[in-house]
């Protein structure tokens, strides 16, 4: 039955959390939902260093936390596990957003190579719209006091939303309200539609549903309307004048990728790009810089630490002369955020793939074909054994680290936050590893570091 499909035990030889029977599994699965940090931590601990199944919103889920299983999972090709089929399915993204959000994936090349070798030469755009953006969403909500209480996930959100569009769509469109809008919200709302649809709806009915989502929303519909001027207008000026110079932004970027640049097609292919680019971007890139300023907010002593380095490699007078060579040098503000995400990354469970041929661990279990694997992240993120005290937040564990191979080796690189390993998948691993987590780094470095009374 449907219910049997969506509830069923993943593998029948491996341990298994909770109830294994259908009703029971189901309802299980649910419970869990509330507490799944705890639930796998337990599990962990029950099923020491086996791979075991773990039910979540009636799915299961192969769960792999030891390095040896972490590194399999990496490894893998995408024919084998399939973390685009993964997605797709559990995000219900071709009924919630339609086959072209999930067929074209062009968006990546252009991050890998266009987004982070422009880095430098985008920086004085961030920080310009950072400033802009902290004036207008922030500053008008202090009052006479100097101060204010503000709700910080939706403030942080619309300045995120403000800074990473100048970088992907030019300095008019992220001043938009209406285009901010719909770039913050389309990634909640499919967050909050895709689980719904999979979990509730069964599945002869899911496409009539989702036609029905995709016309109330719009989101598609309403970014070809920004976007599509825009891209006439740059092509237009590209026919009068074949050495006219593009914006360096996203939406150049992907004029330049996308594979035809005549036909019709060619406007919904790169506005379907850009929700793409801003669903992997602007809710983790939130996500992390408010958990930071939750940390910086609770354990003040790293204030004045922060703002010292900052203070000695950036000249707070003067913006413009900021470089991407000197935030380099901010490692204690490296440190900072890596270990936020190292103990609030996007998930308990991460890094989702679909088994699409049968897949065999290193260690020899045998998953067949159809089935969800994902890495225990929490789990791993706060294993004592890796991390000292490792339930606790240093925001210079990190730092400290570095400085510690420094003396020994030439390359420091191995504790920086862009670097993964089996034991910090906070950005993924092998060949779907986060390519944005260079851009989003820099952002949140400049975040921080934009010197700002209230904080
Ligand atoms: C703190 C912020 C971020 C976090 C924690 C994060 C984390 C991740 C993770 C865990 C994955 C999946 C990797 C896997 O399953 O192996 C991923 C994939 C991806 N991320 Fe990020 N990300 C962040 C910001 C960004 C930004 C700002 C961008 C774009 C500019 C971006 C673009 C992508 C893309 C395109 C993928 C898919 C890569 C592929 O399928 O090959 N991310 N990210």
């Amino acid at each position: 039955s449907e219910l049997h499909s969506r509830g069923r035990r993943a593998k029948r030889d491996l341990p298994a959390n909770g109830f294994s029977g259908i009703w029971s599994s189901y309802l299980y699965s649910v419970l869990n939902c509330f507490h799944a940090k705890s639930a796998i931590q337990d599990a962990c601990l029950r099923f020491k260093g086996r791979l075991f199944t773990f039910s979540l919103l009636g799915q299961w889920v192969v769960l792999a936390r030891e390095r040896g299983h972490v590194r399999d999972l990496c490894n893998a090709p995408e024919d084998v596990l399939s973390m685009e089929l993964a997605a797709e399915e559990l995000l219900q993204l071709r009924h919630i957003v339609g086959p072209l959000f999930t067929d074209e994936l062009y968006h990546i090349p252009a991050i890998r190579t266009k987004l982070n070798l422009n880095l430098g030469d985008i920086l004085p755009h961030l920080l310009e719209e950072m400033y802009a953006a902290f004036e207008d969403i922030v500053d008008t909500q202090i009052g006479d006091k100097g101060w204010s209480s503000i709700t910080v996930y939706p403030t942080v959100c619309r300045v995120v939303c403000r800074v990473t569009s100048r970088v992907f769509v030019g300095k008019t469109l992220c001043r938009n309200e209406e285009y901010c809008k719909l770039a913050s919200r389309f990634t909640d709302d499919v967050l909050v539609a895709g689980p719904i649809l999979k979990f509730l709806i069964p599945s002869s009915l899911r496409s009539s549903i989702g036609k029905l989502y995709k016309m109330t929303f719009g989101h598609h519909k309403r970014m070809q309307a920004f976007l599509g001027p825009l891209i006439e207008d740059r092509q237009q000026k590209l026919r009068q004048n074949s050495k006219f110079t593009l914006p360096n932004d996203m939406l150049t970027w992907l004029m330049e990728t996308a594979p035809s640049t005549t036909d019709q097609h060619y406007t919904e292919s790169i506005s379907m790009r850009m929700l793409n680019v801003n669903f992997v971007a602007m809710h983790t890139t939130t996500k992390t810089f408010t958990h930071a300023l939750y940390y910086l907010a609770s354990q003040r002593q790293y204030l004045p630490v922060l703002r010292d380095e900052v203070e000695q490699h950036l000249d707070s007078s003067d913006f413009t002369t900021w470089t991407k060579e000197a935030l380099a040098h901010c490692v204690k503000l490296d440190s900072f955020f890596k270990e936020t995400l190292r103990l609030n990354g996007l998930g308990a469970t991460w890094m989702p793939r679909l088994t699409v041929s049968d897949f065999k661990f290193s260690d020899g279990t045998h998953i067949p074909k159809g089935y969800f694997v994902a890495t225990a992240a929490s789990v791993i993120h706060e294993d004592n054994t890796i991390y000292n005290t490792a339930q606790e937040f240093d925001g210079l564990r990190f730092s400290v680290m570095r400085k510690i191979v420094a003396e020994t080796e030439e390359w420091d690189w191995r504790h920086k936050m862009t670097s993964t390993s089996e034991a910090y998948v906070a950005f993924g691993g092998g060949r779907h590893i986060c390519p944005g987590r260079f851009f989003c780094l820099h952002g949140n470095e400049v975040f921080t570091s934009v010197y700002h009374p209230a904080l």
